[in-house]
């Protein structure tokens, strides 16, 4: 049965959605990195938030699986490369929680504004610091976004309903996507000199750490309040609290750090400094979107192969998923089949689609033709990561698609280059679900291709089919289907025979002492 397992605390739907549909479920939050390394192996899917940590050294551990969830948006937790490397699908929940989390970033900035965990605090202690607590209105003042995503234009929305003027800097951000949000798009420099607000709404990258550093924290204006809803890591903490110290900042709300949990910190009491502790998803809207959200995609990716919001995959709806399957598996048997004939000498990949099949989703064909291929000389490769695979041997990969009908319905073609050329095969789908083998580099045969056969080439003479079933018979193996063809007559033919049972290793050395026989391979598929 699938098995799945929830390490860290989340609504209770998901547990119920994995049910429903027929997947066991644990429920574990809490666990230590040893004893969710220990018990790992035993699940499919992993659903997570942002305490569990999916290292690689948790995914070597981890052999049955199959699925990552994030329910939530930010993956920096788990070691995509690593997942990717050992097939395993790593998806997110990219919208559920960012309305929640964009109006945790205007409560922060409101907190700010206002002083009001300082105000809080004094007035619950008993003092009424009625002087004390003097605060600025957001009404024409200049919000500064970095990062224009999902939540920062939510951000930016919610601004300018507060009559605030919005400055965006993201490179990403596209000048038209810009008028049609209101805000000014700005460089980095312009929006440090002139926001009398900070909100950090970005990723954390190699491009994004350290975006707000010690040089430009320097650049902003007097006074700045600065929010950081987004990932610890974008601002230097050290440089902030000097910043604040100075009064070059007078503000500075975080809701994540450079490490966490961050139970102790030197910002901890510096004045203007307020925190959460990763709260910005933290509402009970957010936290059922979410869970229902991953619940729904881990189950349809691990029930029917459907891919969402996948991070290292290309997606698959699950309604797309049963009409591709047919495809995938003539793909992955073509792959199979050139992968084991050629053994390593391949250099390009390119995948052709003509007919009905010229209709379809084309990745996923694509991704099942360099898992067949590449699984003949490796044993951990799938569909997920077939490509980055592909793509780390230095594999030149195509996709063409024909819009044009050939001879056929439907046609999937691999042409493969190679140190000696390039040679193609093709498959089509008899009634739309039985692959067949059409082509094989040039040749027309027509083959199902199963079980254990025998790919022989040679030259085409009379009586050759008789000695080949002759030296398979006298070696015990049962012919159970024959397949011919040829280029022209007496010249170069290729049979492919099915046969029952092993082909042993001397049986494909008698094979090739056979007259006229140029190279014989056995397969399996
Ligand atoms: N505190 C919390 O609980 C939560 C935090 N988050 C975090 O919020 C962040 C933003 O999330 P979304 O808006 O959903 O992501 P998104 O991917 O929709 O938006 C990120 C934006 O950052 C921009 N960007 C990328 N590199 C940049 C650069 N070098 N400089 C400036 N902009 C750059 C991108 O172009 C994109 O527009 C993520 O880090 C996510 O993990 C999300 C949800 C909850
Ligand atoms: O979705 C995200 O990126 C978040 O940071 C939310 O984290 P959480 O699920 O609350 O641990």
């Amino acid at each position: 049965m699938t098995k799945v397992l929830i390490s860290d605390k989340m609504d209770p739907k998901a547990a119920a959605i994995f049910r429903e549909r027929g997947i066991e479920v644990d429920e574990k939050p809490g666990l230590t990195p040893d004893e969710l390394k220990a018990i790992i192996g035993d699940y499919d899917g992993l659903a997570i938030r942002s305490a569990t940590k999916a290292t690689k050294g948790l995914l070597e551990a981890a052999t049955n699986l199959k699925v990552v969830g994030r329910a939530g948006i930010g993956v920096d937790n788990v070691d995509i490369p690593a997942a990717t490397a050992r097939g395993v699908v790593v998806m997110n929940t990219p919208f559920g929680n960012s309305i929640t989390t964009a109006e945790h970033a205007i409560a922060l900035m409101f907190a700010l504004a206002r002083q009001l965990p300082e105000a809080d605090a004094s007035t619950q202690a008993g003092k009424w610091e009625k002087n004390r607590f003097m605060g600025v209105e957001v009404t024409g003042k200049t919000l500064g976004l970095i990062g224009c995503g999902n939540i920062g234009s939510i951000v930016a929305t919610r601004a300018l309903g507060l009559k605030m003027k919005v400055a965006a800097f993201d490179p990403f951000l596209t000048p038209e996507r810009a008028v049609e949000l209101g805000v000014d798009k700005v460089e980095l420099d312009e929006l440090l000199r002139r926001a009398d607000f900070i909100t950090l709404h970005t990723p954390l990258t190699d491009q994004t750490r350290n975006v707000l550093s010690r040089e430009n924290l320097g650049k902003t204006k007097k006074g700045v309040r600065i929010i950081n809803c987004a990932r610890g890591g974008l601002i230097d903490e050290a440089a902030l609290k000097d910043a604040l110290e100075s009064g070059q900042v007078a503000g500075a709300a975080l809701d994540v750090f450079e490490s966490e949990p961050a139970t102790a910190s030197p910002l901890f009491g510096t004045p203007g400094f307020i925190s959460t502790p990763h709260l910005g998803a933290s509402t009970s809207e957010a936290q059922v979107n979410v869970a229902i959200q991953v619940a729904e995609q881990m189950s349809d990716f691990l029930l029917l192969g459907g891919v969402t919001n996948a991070i290292n995959m290309p997606s698959l709806t699950a309604e797309e998923a049963p009409r591709l399957k047919p495809y995938m598996s003539l793909a992955e048997k073509l792959g199979k089949l050139v992968g084991q004939i050629l053994g390593e000498d391949v250099r390009s990949v390119s995948v052709e689609v003509e007919g009905a099949a010229a209709q379809l989703n084309q990745k996923p064909i694509t991704g099942a033709v360099l898992a067949g291929l590449m699984g003949t000389y490796s044993q951990t490769v799938n569909m997920v990561n077939a490509p980055y695979l592909a793509k780390e041997r230095g594999l030149d990969v195509r996709e063409v698609r024909h819009d044009r009908e050939g001879d056929y319905h439907t046609l999937v073609a691999v042409e493969v280059g190679t140190s000696k050329g390039t040679v193609r095969v093709a498959g089509t789908l008899f009634g739309n679900k039985a692959p067949r083998l059409v082509e094989l580099f040039g040749v027309e045969v027509e083959a199902e291709l199963q079980g254990t056969m025998i790919y022989i080439v040679n030259t085409d003479t009379p009586g050759f089919i008789g000695r080949l079933g002759t030296a398979l018979g006298e070696a015990g193996i049962n012919i159970a289907t024959f397949n011919l063809g040829r280029r022209e007559a007496l010249g170069e033919a290729v049979a492919l025979v099915a046969v029952d049972g092993d082909v042993p290793v001397e049986m494909v050395a008698t094979l090739a002492k056979l007259e006229g026989v140029r190279d014989v391979v056995p397969l399996r598929f």
